[in-house]
């Protein structure tokens, strides 16, 4: 902590001669500067996607029973598995929604978060080239990589390489094996509070960190940890958050030996979320302001300092982001879901899901695409503002004070992605007030499951739409679970206590304060059985 300490303040004073390479395009007015040189390299990554198209040395030692040699970690073996075959795959960053006569496209090796006209990027992939591989191909790989420690595939995210990061060396990947994570059938929730039967959350938050982030770092660190081989290199990473974002980068920073800086609004997010990047050894700093002050000031220091982007402005993360949608269709195996519903913030995510379900119907994988709802807290609810205007005008907001203050984001900067996914799927957007995030994340919780406050979000905009009768009482339904509940507990025990201002809390469930005696224990015991009919 020391040394980045230094190593930050001296590149600071040094702010207008830096020599390090500068992201291209920032459109803020402060960056209407030539866009910078940036570092490039022509991918040459010879991995064969499929291992079982490759050989191996055939003087090795004899494999053992796994696969693998005596003396070889994970690594080693997918090393030994390289193949000497040109990758077949490659994708690159070309503005979001060019029209087609675009030329405009960069490298993945290329530092760049903005296009020419200063709007976002995407990442595109060489369909044409994934599209040699029908759809059963796709399926079956994706199929026998789930449940193994293969290096890299194990993980959920890189199971899924070809159509993620095709060309990185899998040496270069940093992966803590995150993704498939539990699909879980809300069964008694379902059926107890909206009459469905067929009603799914998917634990995006059970998690290496806690939360859906971890999908899309593993990729972006992934990556730096391939640039900074290159010339000359990224010093650190760094992020504004809300808790999340941040916690996921000084993991995987961690584990990759990358210094990693973040920016978090000083007394707005949980201690859980606060102390995972102090542990994990990133350079913290508290800044008096909101999430928006927090990324504005990220993306001026980024465009100064040889620090790399980790917010979902940045493209890359939504490639690996994606993939939950990708794994809740094998999930279903390759069933389509009618609805899904994600609560918003940044709004990365739900571009990142719209994505995922594309990509597997163009390439056949699928047949359609689920309708998509975003939910909003409506203490921070930009997005569901410019619905109700019909989608024609968007303003930013001042977000207020929410129990989801993953979500209390006033200035997305994914919103052109999420007007645009949710305009093509057919979307809805809903809000929920605090009393309603609060008590759909109690009635969830008191059926079994521990969800964050988020989460109480995208199941407000749920029960609403089954009220409405938009979703029907047989549709599949999956629920995105974006984080852990363990991470806002605080916000469960204020609950639990009624200790929240202008809220009733009917679900509350305080603990019983009850004398050391048996006596009284048998009286509390005896009300309380009392009261119970057996749940048949
Ligand atoms: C727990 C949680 N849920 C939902 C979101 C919203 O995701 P997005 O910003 O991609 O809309 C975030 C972060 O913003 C989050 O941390
Ligand atoms: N909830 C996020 C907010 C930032 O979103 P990002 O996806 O743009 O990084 C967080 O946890 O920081």
């Amino acid at each position: 902590m020391a040394s980045s300490c230094s190593l930050f303040h001296s590149s600071l004073s040094s702010k207008s001669k830096s020599k390090f390479p500068l992201p291209r395009h920032q459109n803020n007015t402060k960056f209407n500067r030539p866009p910078p040189t940036v570092i490039s390299c022509t991918s040459s990554s010879t991995y064969d996607p499929c291992p079982s198209t490759t050989s191996s040395n055939s003087n090795s030692p004899s494999p053992l029973k796994s696969g693998r040699l005596a003396d070889e970690n994970i690594r080693d073996e997918a090393r030994r598995h390289r193949s000497i075959a040109n990758n077949t795959f490659s994708a690159k960053y070309v503005p979001f929604n060019a029209g087609p006569d675009s030329t405009e496209s960069y490298s993945l090796d290329e530092i760049v978060y903005r296009s020419l006209s200063g709007g976002l990027l995407d990442v595109q992939h060489d369909i044409e080239a994934l599209k040699k591989f029908d759809g059963a191909y796709w399926r079956e790989l994706f199929d026998s990589r789930v449940g193994k420690t293969t290096w890299p595939y194990g993980s959920g995210v890189w199971s899924k390489k070809e159509w993620v990061l095709p060309e990185i060396d899998p040496d270069d990947i940093v992966s803590a094996f995150e993704g498939n994570s539990n699909l879980f059938w809300a069964e008694r929730y379902g059926k107890q509070f909206l009459g469905m039967n067929d009603l799914w959350v998917k634990h995006c938050g059970i998690s290496h960190t806690g939360s859906f982030k971890d999908l899309g770092m593993t990729v972006l660190v992934s990556q730096v940890n391939r640039l900074r081989k290159l010339k000359p290199p990224v010093v650190g990473v760094g992020c504004a958050s809300t808790g999340d974002t941040s916690a996921a980068l000084s993991a995987y920073c961690a584990a990759a030996g990358i210094p990693s800086i973040v920016f978090l609004p000083a007394n707005k997010i949980s201690i859980a979320q606060l102390i995972q990047p102090i542990a994990n050894g990133a350079f913290v700093l508290s800044i008096d302001t909101d999430f928006d002050g927090c990324m504005k000031l990220i993306r001026e220091v980024t465009s100064e300092l040889p620090i790399y982007l980790a917010n979902s402005l940045n493209s890359l993360r939504l490639e690996g982001q994606k993939r939950a949608a990708i794994e809740i269709l094998q999930q279903f195996d390759w069933e389509v879901p009618d609805w899904v519903i994600v609560p918003g913030g940044n709004l990365g995510n739900i571009y990142a899901f719209y994505k995922g379900f594309k990509m597997c119907q163009e390439l056949g994988l699928v047949d359609r695409e689920p309708r998509l709802v975003c939910s909003q807290a409506a203490n921070a609810n930009p997005l569901y503002l410019c619905y109700k205007s019909g989608w024609i005008q968007f303003k930013a907001v001042k977000a207020n004070t929410t129990f989801a203050s993953a979500i209390q984001i006033g200035d997305p900067v994914s919103i052109d992605r999420a007007v645009y996914a949710l305009k093509n799927s057919n979307g809805i957007v809903e809000e929920a007030t605090e009393e309603e995030l609060m008590d759909a994340m109690a009635q969830a919780d008191s059926t079994g499951m521990f969800i964050c406050p988020h989460t109480g979000v995208a199941l407000s905009a749920l029960i609403k739409l089954r009220n409405s009768g938009v979703i029907a009482a047989g549709d599949r339904t999956v629920v995105v679970s974006t984080a852990h509940g363990l991470k806002f507990s605080q916000s469960k025990v204020d609950y639990h206590s009624k200790k929240i201002p202008d809220m009733a809390c009917r679900f509350a469930n305080p603990p019983v304060q009850v004398k050391a005696d048996f006596g009284s224990v048998m009286d509390v015991l005896k009300k309380y059985l009392g009261n119970k009919t057996p749940n048949h």
